[in-house]
């Protein structure tokens, strides 16, 4: 049996444990440990699931909640979701979820819970989440799990599917870069500020198709809820996700939490503690930052990389030498209605906003208290909104008298939810209101159409509320020197920067034997290790027929995998005519586009400009073209706005859509941009470059993306300035005009091609390897009993009896009739 022995990164150790399989295209089939629901992302992959008649494999490793939609108005008692949600369209995506969660057994905590929250607050609190697991939620900002020491990361809902269904997903190693953070953090500068200093360094797209991994002494000394915060907004650096080593803060946090371990405690934590990147191991790329160098920071413009000192002035567009930034920056201005020079400071604001699964902790409530205790927002704050990130949290402030402190400043008190970082309840920003918040998106419309957002630390929005303008806690705005604009922030980008070559070429060994080996590492008892081995060894050599079966139902020749410790030797002719007809996905590509091309002249295009926040409360994944690039594409009253690109006549029947710079399809998860790109007629999108779970999405549904150099975008803006239409060959990976001039080569990798020329549905193929998922749980559940102690059935059971007491806070969950 192979042994792993090369030195390897944090994220290596956690990717290797949770192979379960390895597949013929490179890609590995990998464990999902925890699935995290919410009610935006999940109604149409349940309808799937529906459809093609499966159920949810693990239903007790996904844990749901209601809290987008949710309003943070006060809760009665009982509540109920048919009278409290009177937005239509939101109370009917709850209701799915309620029953989509009771059908299926999933645990869930509803508005009548005290646990109810936001999906990111509540995982962690809960003690669902866990070092070292593997974590997904059809939401961008489970990479706040990260904090853990867990590989967290959004999914879209073709994958929620796919994880309900399966308890896997078909994954390939990221890149993996290291951010070091040096130096000390002054006084009232917190980790929101010190992450939108990094974003501003290595912008939006600098951590894309990478695992980022955050470590040095200022990490050490952050608190969990602040590395929570730092990881959370991982996604706004383009990263798939953000991990930071457990430590002794880690495993202080989680012990005693109601879903973590206990009876196996011991050995969760000898695990855990070798969950940390060996010396000598090597990351694709390492950033260092000076910690010194960071003052609060806010954004001035509508990416989350436009940011300023506090004490800095607005940039103008000449302040940029990168033409795509220039061009962004006035986009920006003229978005925010600001004037490049002025003064950040003098920037004054309508609403505050404390709250979001970036900023809505206790630690959050409790820096801005100390700054709000005995003051009064100003005369022209019309509303100032306080919403913890859970119920628990909002207990716990309570307690500490936290409330009392924020509404006699004024503040509203409200109940948990995302309110107004997404504003799909009653709570968002007017046309030009401009807000400071301590969300995670500044993009435009983003927290109200034509709404202005400037993102801030709480303890920042706090001295905000006060003074009415974007203002630092007093006493640090004196201790930091004046700072013009982003571009003077001195960081050590790059600092070292070593080949990919190095991880990559490693072939890594098959999924038991690496198990095994970080196993054998921590379990302390080698002859366990044997003795469960050759247990397993036996258990395949009695199910080797219907493996090879279900192998070759998928591979229809045999086994071409490269690694396994079970080899399918016979191929059965029968299982892969059924496989064919069954295993397509459900837009099947046909090669060979034609058609005129759409030009969207932008960088950064970010999901909720593809497909706005007002239209995610639908439960539909057709007919949703209508809504594609609305608010660009209509002005606030409705009228179509003629110069954008979709409302010209030649772009009607366009079928290619150009973003003339990078980064397309940032931000949110929603699978909703891809369903409306569709259904609005467009088969292909060309861009420099594509974020990482858009790209995801779009493969899964039959989008083809190609990615081009600069030189073959201006070909094509000067081709179609021309009246010329193209040709797209995704076989040929060629661009060519109707009259069959060459235009250029696309990139895409192999596998992206023949997943879509074949047509094969992941799905399908992955529950081929049922046999092989099965196994790897047994080896799990014998080596590492800790990930499942809490969450078993038998756990929930116990739950559910001590919830029967009249004392205790789950009897609003008894009464729910929910799971839980
Ligand atoms: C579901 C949606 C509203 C989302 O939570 C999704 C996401 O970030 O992936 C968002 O914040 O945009
Ligand atoms: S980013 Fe906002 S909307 Fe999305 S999960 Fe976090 S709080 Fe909710």
């Amino acid at each position: 049996m192979d042994t792993v022995t090369r030195p390897r990164t944090l994220y290596e150790k956690i990717f290797d444990a949770h192979v379960v399989a390895e597949r013929e295209d490179g890609t590995v089939l990998l464990y999902i440990d925890r699935h995290l629901i919410h009610e935006v992302t999940s109604p149409q992959a349940f309808e799937r699931l529906d459809e093609h008649g499966r159920s949810v494999r693990r239903p007790e490793l996904t844990l749901a909640t209601s809290d987008h939609n949710v309003p943070t108005s006060e809760r009665p008692q009982g509540v109920k979701v048919s009278t409290y949600l009177t937005r239509e369209d939101s109370r009917i995506q709850v209701q799915k979820l309620e029953r989509n969660v009771k059908r299926h057994h999933i645990p869930y905590f509803g508005l009548r819970s005290k646990r109810q929250g936001i999906v990111h607050v509540i995982g962690p609190e809960l003690g669902f989440t866990l070092p070292g697991n593997t974590i997904v939620c059809g939401d961008s900002h489970t990479s706040t799990h990260g904090a853990f020491g867990a590989l967290a990361h959004g999914i879209g809902t073709s994958e929620v599917e796919h994880v309900l269904a399966t308890q896997t997903l078909v994954a390939t190693k990221s890149r993996n870069m290291n951010v070091v953070i040096r130096g000390y953090l002054a006084d009232g500068v917190t980790s929101k500020d010190l992450m939108l200093y990094i974003i501003g360094s290595i912008g939006t797209a600098g951590g894309t198709g990478s695992v980022i991994e955050f470590s040095g002494p200022v990490i050490k000394d952050l608190s969990m809820e602040s590395r929570m915060s730092l990881c959370n907004m991982s996604i706004e650096a383009g990263a798939k996700a953000g991990l930071i080593a457990p430590d002794e803060k880690t495993l202080a946090y989680v012990k005693g939490r109601e879903m973590a371990p206990s009876k196996t405690w011991d050995m969760a934590e000898a695990y855990w503690k070798t969950l940390r990147t060996d010396a000598g191991a090597v990351f694709d790329k390492v950033v260092e930052i000076n910690a010194g160098n960071v003052t609060p920071t806010v954004t001035w413009g509508t990416s989350p990389e436009q940011v300023v000192p506090i004490t800095g002035v607005v940039p103008a567009p000449n302040d940029f030498s990168d033409p795509v930034k220039k061009e962004g920056c006035r986009q920006a201005l003229a978005y925010m209605g600001l004037t490049p020079g002025i003064k950040v400071a003098d920037i004054s604001v309508d609403k505050v906003f404390i709250g979001s699964c970036t900023n809505a902790r206790m630690e959050d409530f409790r820096a801005a208290a100390q700054i709000l205790r005995g003051q009064t927002i100003a005369p022209n704050v019309k509303l100032a909104l306080a919403v913890p990130g859970s119920g628990l949290v909002k207990r716990a402030a309570e307690n500490e008298g936290i409330d009392i402190i924020f509404k006699r400043a004024g503040f509203q008190w409200r109940e948990a939810g995302c309110s107004m970082c997404v504003g799909l309840n009653e709570d968002s920003l007017a046309p030009t209101e401009r807000c400071a918040s301590t969300s995670n998106r500044n993009f435009e419309s983003r927290q109200g159409t034509a709404g202005r957002t400037h993102l801030v630390s709480p303890v920042v929005a706090a001295a905000t509320a006060i003074k009415g303008t974007l203002s630092a806690p007093s006493q640090i705005a004196r201790s930091v020197e004046a700072a013009s604009c982003f571009q003077h922030i001195d960081v050590d980008v790059d600092a070292v920067y070593s080949s990919d070559s190095e991880i990559l070429s490693e072939e890594d060994s098959s999924s038991q034997s690496s198990l095994l080996s970080s196993s054998s590492k921590y379990s302390g008892s080698p002859n366990k290790v044997k003795r469960v081995w050759t247990a397993v060894k036996k258990h395949v050599k009695e199910h080797h027929d219907s493996m090879n079966q279900a192998y070759s139902v998928y591979y229809g020749q045999g086994s071409g995998r490269r690694s396994s410790s079970v080899s399918a030797s016979e191929h059965s002719k029968q299982p892969v005519e059924q496989a064919a007809q069954q295993a397509t996905n459900n837009s099947r590509f046909e090669d060979n586009i034609k058609g005129s091309v759409a030009i969207v002249e932008r960088a950064n295009i970010d999901t909720d400009a593809i497909f706005p926040k007002q239209f995610c409360t639908t439960t539909q994944r057709t007919g949703l073209g209508h809504a594609l690039f609305s608010n660009l594409r209509y002005n606030p009253d409705g009228t179509p706005r003629p110069n954008f690109v979709l409302n010209r006549p030649e772009s009607r029947n366009a079928s290619i859509l150009l973003a003339t710079g990078p980064n397309f399809g940032c931000g949110s998860s929603r699978e909703h941009a891809v369903w409306a790109l569709q259904d609005f007629g467009f088969r292909c999108v060309i861009a420099p470059s594509f974020a990482d779970i858009f790209y995801n999405n779009a493969f899964k549904n039959g989008l083809l993306l190609a990615q081009v150099k600069a030189d073959v975008v201006e070909r094509i803006v000067a081709e179609s300035n021309a009246g010329h239409n193209f040709k797209i060959s995704l076989e040929q990976q060629a661009i060519r005009t109707d009259q069959d001039a060459d235009i250029g080569h696309f990139d895409i990798p192999e596998r992206r091609k023949q997943e879509l020329l074949s047509g094969i549905g992941e799905i399908e193929a992955s529950i081929a390897f049922q046999e092989q998922i099965k196994l790897y749980e047994e080896l799990r559940r014998q080596l590492s009993p800790w990930y499942e102690e809490g969450v078993s059935p038998s756990a929930i059971a116990r739950r559910r009896r001590v919830a029967t007491s009249q004392s205790n806070p789950f009897t609003d969950d008894k009464n729910e009739g929910l799971t839980w």
